[in-house]
């Protein structure tokens, strides 16, 4: 509750109107059988023209003006409850995004997603009900039950044994619809998980047949959720049932003992009418508060969930004086590095040492899993090395200012990663300055001119989910073109030239090369061609350095190096 609150607090105004509305409802159900009271006793039963009259016209006057206050306060509800919700969303959006590679792996795409779309719904309905019936329910009952009490005591007195029932009602339902409102939240992530999985990877799905096999996994977690909500929906019918039950014996008492009590000259009839409708208003409200209530736990455990990222401690920050400008010469070092992943049990670096000077080409390579993509993950720290250093211009990567040292980087991920939009608003990504002449120079360099002089809307091109209407080769050509916009200090290609025929590799390095000849540039890369002009070729082995040196080098020193690059290339190829 206090951490929507937290939220709350920003609305005071609407708060405000809130509770006006309340009290306009208020005023509406509890002025009206009073006057009805009145109309019956004084206007029909003693045949009082004038009092008809008035009472018709103070009922319509408190209407109208209730309604008026009631539609203005659902107005403030509105603003505030959807005000909330995008608050907190907006708040755990700006979180994820700024959590490190190890927190976002430990939640979890699927369950970030649901916390950021499903649970953030939950707290706008769980806010709508607690400042629309949240605040109307109690003050219409206390208001009832006073005006109970005012009418008839003795009469109020006999529907006393009602109110432990419900409160009791309400205690065991919260108590009971918690646990199983956590549990089927968490199910709604498998089955988000589930579903992401599959629709991504649909086409190996149809390719292996395996409709049947994914569409049966889905129907197992979707069986387990629909266990979970029948249950609790059962659970959730048992309140309102008997809280009409209670209604109905209830008014039966009172219509019971009124007559009783109108016979023996302690009531009139228009009072009793009142009392009845005080009653059923009472009763009503605690009905609908009971409402409110089946919500609580739900909202809690969206509320939890939310908490629970907004309070994750980001691992990779920066530290408490960082150096935020340096001699940007691109100077990079590896000092002893050690890296293991934080829940792994073996490192999968070991003592890596190198030095990559400015208009220098480093590459790496080695086979699938020796590390290489995790030495240039550590670079714009997605993580921090576990013993050793790395520095950049002379100075740790620790002690640099994190956007700083990002903005030192032009990173070509494994993955070309481009965004649903244009292909202009994909380039600009990095460098929002860039202008039409920065875009077609980076293009040209990337070779991705050519394609995109093809489409009729050349930078305009609309590019579905993930780029997804592009062929990988034109997707890593994107995503090359991207990284160079706007001036980098070192330059990461992670393995960004596979999906290139080999004539565009090579033409994608030479233009790159004369680009980026003052900065220092990091290659990663399975194909002997793509590296063999690099000032220094790393191989690694099962995260060690195994070899390093100039192709020709390693051709004669390395057994590995030599392996690799006779299993790709001929003898005539190797020494061209
Ligand atoms: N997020 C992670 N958590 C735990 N282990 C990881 C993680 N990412 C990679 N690894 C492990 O680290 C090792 C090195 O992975 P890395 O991706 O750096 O290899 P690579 O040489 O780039 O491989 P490839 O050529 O196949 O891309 C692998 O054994 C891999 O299983």
């Amino acid at each position: 509750m206090r951490f929507i609150f937290k939220y709350v607090r920003n609305y005071k105004k609407e708060v405000l109107f809130c509770l006006g509305g309340a009290i306009a409802l208020v005023a509406i159900l509890l002025g009206l059988p009073l006057l009805l009271a009145e109309f019956i006793d004084k206007g029909i039963i003693l045949h009082d023209e004038k009092i008809l009259q008035t009472t018709i016209v103070k009922m319509t006057v408190l209407v109208v003006g209730s309604s008026i206050f009631l539609l203005l306060s659902r107005y403030g509800l509105a603003t505030l409850s959807s005000g909330v919700t995008r608050d907190i969303r907006n708040d755990v959006y700006q979180k994820m995004i700024n959590l490190s590679q190890h927190e976002f792996q430990e939640f979890g795409v699927s369950t970030l997603s649901n916390r950021i779309t499903t649970d953030a719904f939950i707290i706008l309905q769980f806010v709508q009900n607690i400042f629309g019936l949240g605040l109307t329910a109690p003050l219409v009952m206390l208001f009832a039950i006073g005006m109970i009490a005012e009418i008839s005591l003795p009469l109020g007195l006999q529907l006393l044994p009602t109110l432990p029932v419900f409160v009791l009602m309400i205690w065991l339902l919260s108590k009971v619809t918690l646990p199983i409102s956590g549990e089927s939240q968490k199910t709604i992530d498998d089955i988000n998980r589930n579903q992401r999985e599959a629709i991504r990877s649909l086409r190996v799905v149809r390719a292996f047949n395996r409709q049947d096999y994914v569409a049966g996994k889905f129907s197992l977690i979707n069986e387990r959720y629909r266990c979970l909500t029948a249950k609790l929906f059962k659970i959730l019918a048992v309140p309102p049932a008997a809280a009409w039950l209670i209604i109905d014996l209830s008014l039966i008492l009172v219509i019971f003992s009124g007559a009783q009590f109108i016979s023996y000259g302690d009531l009139q009839l228009g009072d009793l009418v009142a009392f009845i409708q005080y009653v059923m208003e009472a009763l009503f409200s605690i009905a609908l508060f009971i409402n409110v209530i089946i919500m609580y736990p739900k909202a809690m455990v969206s509320a939890d969930r939310l908490r629970e990222v907004l309070e994750t401690e980001i691992s990779i920050k920066n530290c408490a004086a960082p150096i935020m400008a340096t001699d940007n010469s691109g100077r990079l070092e590896f000092r002893n590095v050690n890296f293991i992943y934080p829940d792994a049990q073996e490192p999968v670096l070991r003592n890596i040492s190198f030095t990559l000077n400015p208009g220098e080409t480093v590459a790496f390579i080695g086979s699938t899993g020796s590390g290489k993509s995790t030495i240039v993950k550590l670079i714009p720290r997605f993580y921090d090395v576990s013993d050793g250093e790395i520095l950049l211009d002379g100075i740790n990567i620790k002690d640099l200012d994190l956007h700083v040292l990002r903005a030192k980087i032009g990173y070509t991920p494994q993955k070309a990663n481009l965004f649903t939009g244009e292909i202009q608003d994909n380039l600009k990504f990095g460098y929002e300055f860039a202008g039409i002449n920065d875009m077609l120079y980076a293009v040209d360099i990337a070779q991705a001119r050519e394609f995109i002089d093809k489409t009729p809307e050349g930078f305009e091109t609309y590019l579905s989910e993930g780029g997804n209407n592009l062929s990988g080769g034109q997707k890593q050509r994107l995503s090359i073109a991207r990284s160079i916009i706007g001036e980098h200090e070192v330059y990461i290609f992670d393995d960004s030239f596979s999906a290139l025929d080999y004539k565009t590799d090579a033409q994608v390095r030479k233009s790159l090369h004369e680009r980026i000849k003052n900065a220092s540039t990091i290659i990663v890369a399975q194909r002997i061609a793509t590296i063999m002009q690099a000032d220094k070729i790393i191989v690694l082995d099962r995260g060690t350095i195994a070899a390093q040196g100039r192709h020709e080098e390693l051709l004669q020193t390395s057994q590995l190096y030599r392996e690799i690059a006779h299993s790709q290339l001929s003898e005539e190829e190797l020494n061209a």
